[in-house]
């Protein structure tokens, strides 16, 4: 059996209020869910009786991300272990999408258009303006950022770009010091962080789908590459029936 001294815990947020309402979302920074605050508890809960307990946590600076992460580790004993965060694990950007109305969409759209922009690897939606509403342009999380930094719109291979430094540079380093790590973050960040653990090819992550709030479980061996191809959801049967649904939203 091939040894896998590194263990890895996805977990996309538990259901935002956006989710719930069927908009696109990205950057704007919506709460959870009621429902989604219980898929981040039930979430800790499955990660204490796996027994995965994390040492470290690394969130988005998005509130879904960072609540459902609190709850998560408070349902399981281990709030109190250090955290970092960076706009590096944020929900990829969806440019002028962000707000509007996925079933609006797909019928104002068209089913190709609406994929295009939902999975395609390589294809962003429209940028958004910077006096649009749901734009992120002088938020103070991102006062840091440079503003020629600061996205606009997104596709998945910039997220992966976006993405790639952060994982080399702060959550590999905490891997190799045999700590169990904890990265609570979204939909398509976690795509973006799938491909590359699995060695995805563009086409294949096109179908990947990560549901809310369930954990998904890396043990990855010495090359830091993954011992099960995809991970271990750590509740499979609800993961199968929760991936159907994030894949036909707007339907
Ligand atoms: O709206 C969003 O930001 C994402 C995640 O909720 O949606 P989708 O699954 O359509 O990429």
């Amino acid at each position: 059996m091939t040894s896998a001294p590194y263990t890895l815990v996805l977990l996309r947020h538990g259901e935002s209020e956006w989710n719930a309402k069927n908009l696109f979302t990205g950057w704007v920074d919506v709460a959870l869910s009621d429902k989604g605050r219980e898929e981040a508890a039930h979430g800790g809960r499955l990660i204490a009786d796996a027994d995965v307990l994390p040492d470290v946590l690394h969130t988005s600076v998005l509130r879904r991300a960072i609540t459902t992460a609190h709850l998560a580790l408070d349902a399981c004993d281990r709030h109190w272990i250090p955290v970092r965060r960076s706009w590096r694990l944020n929900e990829r950007h969806y440019g002028a999408l962000q707000g509007k109305d996925k079933k609006a969409t797909l019928a104002e759209y068209g089913e190709e258009q609406f994929m295009l922009w939902r999975r395609s690897y390589d294809t962003p939606p429209p940028a958004i303006a910077d006096d649009d509403p749901w734009a992120q342009t002088g938020a103070p999380a991102y006062a840091e950022l440079a503003d020629e930094v600061l996205p606009r719109t997104e596709c998945l291979a910039d997220v992966v770009t976006r993405m790639l430094p952060y994982w080399y540079d702060a959550i590999v380093p905490d891997l190799r010091t045999g700590r169990t790590v904890c990265v609570a973050a979204h939909g398509n960040s976690l795509r973006a962080l799938v491909k590359h653990l699995d060695g995805m090819s563009e086409e294949a992550v096109v179908g990947l789908n990560i549901p809310t709030g369930i954990p998904l479980v890396y043990r990855l061996d010495e090359h830091l590459r993954p011992t099960v191809r995809g991970g271990e959801y750590l509740d499979p049967a609800a993961a199968a029936d929760a991936i159907a649904a994030v894949a036909n939203q707007g339907r």
